[in-house]
């Protein structure tokens, strides 16, 4: 950790994680999100820039950014401490992995666990999408590779969607592809993005869609080469940022707020019903069967 506390480094946050943030060159100040124990096992990389007040949060949970419990919950803690952090004006969201944004959901979460692990891991889904689609800052993500299920919905939650323009990478909610089934506030985050007729369609099939299709419905916003995906996000942030503040983060909140209240009003109920849904033997099976297929595909 000796080499990232250069002179002029400050720790700023505690936690399961530690932010440092410090002056580095051009006279900015960059923030870093590390592991308070072992900073090499970080599964998120923070980097706010104060002169702009733009953070890009990087993805980093090997190989392909699957969203288990402890990764939920460090990319809570990082948004939380942004959130509450005056210098940071807006978030970009980001992979650190080549070709994946987030491969969704770890299915080993919900696989062969007993009924507290199910619980607990869905109370942490749950906390993500509330944080972020209940952000109070600008949130985009830089889609920058394939993004199935929930990684999907990780996308889906941001202000504005900028994917790279690769054929081999694909996002949407596959989750009937699995034998599982997409709760209400997927469908509605869905929902409120893409539409009631193509949402339908998309979640019965369980629809992946190329960054061609996935614009032309618009469930993404914009598809540039993949090595402007970021560049692209820094300038739409800033025109996102000349509005005055209030105004955007209330137009905002009255477009989600009776989505966020909705799951707000039945969390517990939620989780009970997922534990219940996940616990069957013939959702187990499927699941088993699906991870099996993940596996022989690499063979
Ligand atoms: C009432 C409500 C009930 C239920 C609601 C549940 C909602 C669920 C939401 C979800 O998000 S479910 C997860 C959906 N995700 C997927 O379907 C993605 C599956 N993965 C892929 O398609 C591909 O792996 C890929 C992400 C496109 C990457 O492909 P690539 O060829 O680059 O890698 P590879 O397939 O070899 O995978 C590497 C490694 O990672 C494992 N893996 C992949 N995805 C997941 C995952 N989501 N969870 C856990 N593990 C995953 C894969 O098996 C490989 O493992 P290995 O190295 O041990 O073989």
């Amino acid at each position: 950790m000796a080499a990232v506390l250069r002179r002029g480094v400050k720790l700023i946050s505690s936690g399961s994680s530690q932010l440092l943030s410090g002056g580095c060159k051009h006279g900015r100040t960059s923030t870093l999100c590390i592991s308070s124990s072992r900073p090499s096992s970080s599964k998120i990389n923070v980097e706010l820039d104060s002169s702009t007040g733009i953070a890009v949060m990087r993805f980093q949970n090997p190989l392909v950014n699957s969203l288990n419990l402890d990764f939920l919950t460090e990319i809570c803690i990082s948004l939380e401490k942004l959130e509450l952090d005056k210098s940071c004006r807006g978030v970009i969201l980001t992979s650190a992995q080549p070709k994946i944004f987030s491969a969704g959901l770890d299915i080993l979460e919900m696989y062969g666990k007993n009924p507290e692990h199910y619980a607990a891991f869905w109370k942490s889904v749950q906390e993500i999408w509330l944080k972020l689609y209940g952000y109070s800052k600008i949130t985009i993500a830089a889609i920058n590779g394939s993004s199935p299920a929930g990684g999907c919905l990780i996308a889906l939650t941001a202000d504005y969607r900028i994917m790279a323009d690769n054929p081999r990478y694909t996002i949407g909610l596959n989750e009937t592809q699995l034998g599982i089934v997409a709760p209400f506030w997927f469908k509605d985050t869905m929902l409120n993005t893409v539409g009631h007729r193509t949402a339908e369609l998309s979640l019965q099939f369980g629809l992946m869609y190329t960054p061609s299709d996935a614009l032309k419905i618009n469930l993404v916003d914009l598809v540039v080469p993949e090595e402007q995906v970021l560049s692209t996000a820094t300038e739409t942030m800033t025109k996102f940022l000349a509005i005055p503040g209030h105004a955007r983060e209330i137009s905002k909140s009255m477009m989600r707020k009776p989505v966020v209240d909705r799951l707000l009003s039945c969390r517990d109920a939620d989780i009970k019903n997922f534990v219940s849904f996940i616990s069957k033997d013939s959702i187990q099976k499927s699941l088993g069967q699906y991870l099996s297929m993940l596996k022989q595909k690499k063979s």
